[in-house]
């Protein structure tokens, strides 16, 4: 017996009792490099007892560990029940044995249970999940405003006075402005009042909001009349100039219910005394914020990277779930060897009425890989890409572009924060 076989025959996989949370959270924390404070740790274990836990044990021991948590995610014209993958993570002592692999089979088989038809996840490495059908669905942009100079805008800002908010209220303020978003932007997560103040807002401090990088607790401004929905906000922290470095604003969030009040709201961070830069770890690939400048010198896209990984567990209740820009009537043959009974030849006939998806044995259109459709899924990367990138078969001449018209959405899929 190999070790691996002995790994394999040893290994079982449960769910983790409460009893187990801290020995999984040392785990968690071995496998990540992490030493929390106890605050962080506390909130680890809170997010952990929230979740679907699966545990692998090897002689009663805990040597892998994966929670889930249960999500919604706005898909183009609806929402959807989600497994949102979090705290992967297996003993060194365990590694490249399986255990992940069998984590997540066990993972899939109770999103069916649940009727979760999809699965998303922030991935440590982006080397990891492709193999498993998770697709990086939303991309985002990493921004810095160089604000030691008034921001210059194409347009003229809203000109209604500009509020600070007491960050204590505003999940009840700011939420109706974040709702409004979730029809537009696909692979955002609806938020209740514990979210926004854990995972938004970071009211203690838990997940070191109040210290990140000198940055203090979160600052909210709002535009728009008091009592009603915000036209827009932000959501922001601050840091004085120091040695060798200048005072800086960073955005956690900003919401806008037109151009003109984004408008406002970059204007209002870009002017706020003793700092000269603003950085924004994630905004969308369309913000308007790009075009109303004046000067795109002063508006630097510094990074860009895959944010949400999404996998489609159950590809028909995820395909009919959503709407279609556009009419499409094609043959898919799908590959999914992790997930078989996803995988063959389909007919897709989408369009304003909704989608069917039929076993045939028709001549396939298209050939493509699960990943890639779930890269397609929320309106992001067009799949006459990956037919470019010799990813994606395409038999039909013109069948990627008749799909990507299907597909469209008039905004990009975005997902701001993870959780
Ligand atoms: C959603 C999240 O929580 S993301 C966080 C992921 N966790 C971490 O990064 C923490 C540190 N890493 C770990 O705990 C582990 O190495 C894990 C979880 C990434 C992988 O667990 P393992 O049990 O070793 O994975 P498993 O043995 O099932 O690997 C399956 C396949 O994926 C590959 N794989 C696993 N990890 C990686 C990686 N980091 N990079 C590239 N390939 C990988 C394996 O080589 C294997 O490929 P093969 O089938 O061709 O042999």
């Amino acid at each position: 017996m190999t070790s691996d076989d002995h790994a394999r025959a040893t290994t079982d996989l449960r769910d983790i009792p409460e009893a187990d949370l801290d020995q999984a959270l040392d785990l968690v924390h071995l496998a990540f490099h992490l030493k929390p404070a106890d605050k962080t740790r506390a909130y680890h274990r809170r997010t952990l007892r929230a979740c679907t836990r699966i545990g692998a044990y090897d002689d009663g021991r805990l040597s892998g560990v994966a929670g889930a948590h249960r999500v919604t995610l706005s898909v183009p014209g609806g929402q959807l029940p989600c497994a949102a993958l979090d705290f992967v993570s297996v003993a060194p002592t365990h590694r490249r044995r399986g255990i992940l692999t069998a984590m997540l089979d066990e993972l899939w088989r109770r999103c069916a249970a649940e009727q979760r038809p999809v699965s998303c996840l922030w991935a440590s490495e982006s080397a990891i999940y492709g193999r498993f059908g998770y697709g990086a669905a939303t991309e985002s942009y990493r921004i810095e405003i160089d604000s030691s100079r008034p921001l210059a805008l194409r347009i003229a800002p809203d000109s209604r006075p500009l509020r600070l908010i007491d960050p204590a209220d505003a999940p009840t303020v700011l939420a109706p402005r974040y709702d409004a978003t979730l029809p537009q932007r696909a692979g955002r997560f609806l938020r209740d009042a514990a979210w926004w103040r854990e995972h938004v807002l970071d009211l203690d401090g838990s997940r070191g909001g109040d210290d990140r990088d000198g940055f203090g607790a979160a600052r909210v401004v709002a535009l728009g009349d008091p009592g009603g929905i915000p036209a827009g906000y932000a959501v922001y922290r601050t840091r004085g100039p120091g040695e060798n470095r200048p005072g800086a604003v960073l955005v956690d969030e900003l919401e806008a219910e037109s151009a003109p009040v984004a408008a406002a709201l970059w204007s209002y961070l870009a002017s706020i005394d003793l700092t000269s830069t603003v950085r924004i770890e994630a905004r969308p690939a369309d913000d308007p914020l790009l075009h109303l400048v004046a000067d795109r010198d002063q508006v630097r896209v510094t990074g860009q990277e895959p944010s949400l990984w999404l996998r489609l567990v159950d590809v028909r209740a995820a395909l009919t779930a959503r709407s279609w820009a556009a009419p499409v009537d094609l043959v898919l043959d799908l590959r999914d060897p992790a997930l078989p009974a996803n995988a063959g030849r389909f007919r897709l006939t989408a369009g304003p009425d909704g989608a069917t998806w039929h076993p045939t044995t028709e001549t396939p259109d298209l050939a493509l890989d699960v990943r890639e459709l779930a890269s397609c899924y929320l309106g992001g990367t067009p799949l006459r890409h990956f037919v470019h990138a010799g990813l994606v078969t395409e038999h039909t001449p013109g069948a990627a572009h008749h799909l990507d018209a299907a597909l469209a959405t008039e905004w990009l899929p975005f997902t701001g924060e993870n959780y």
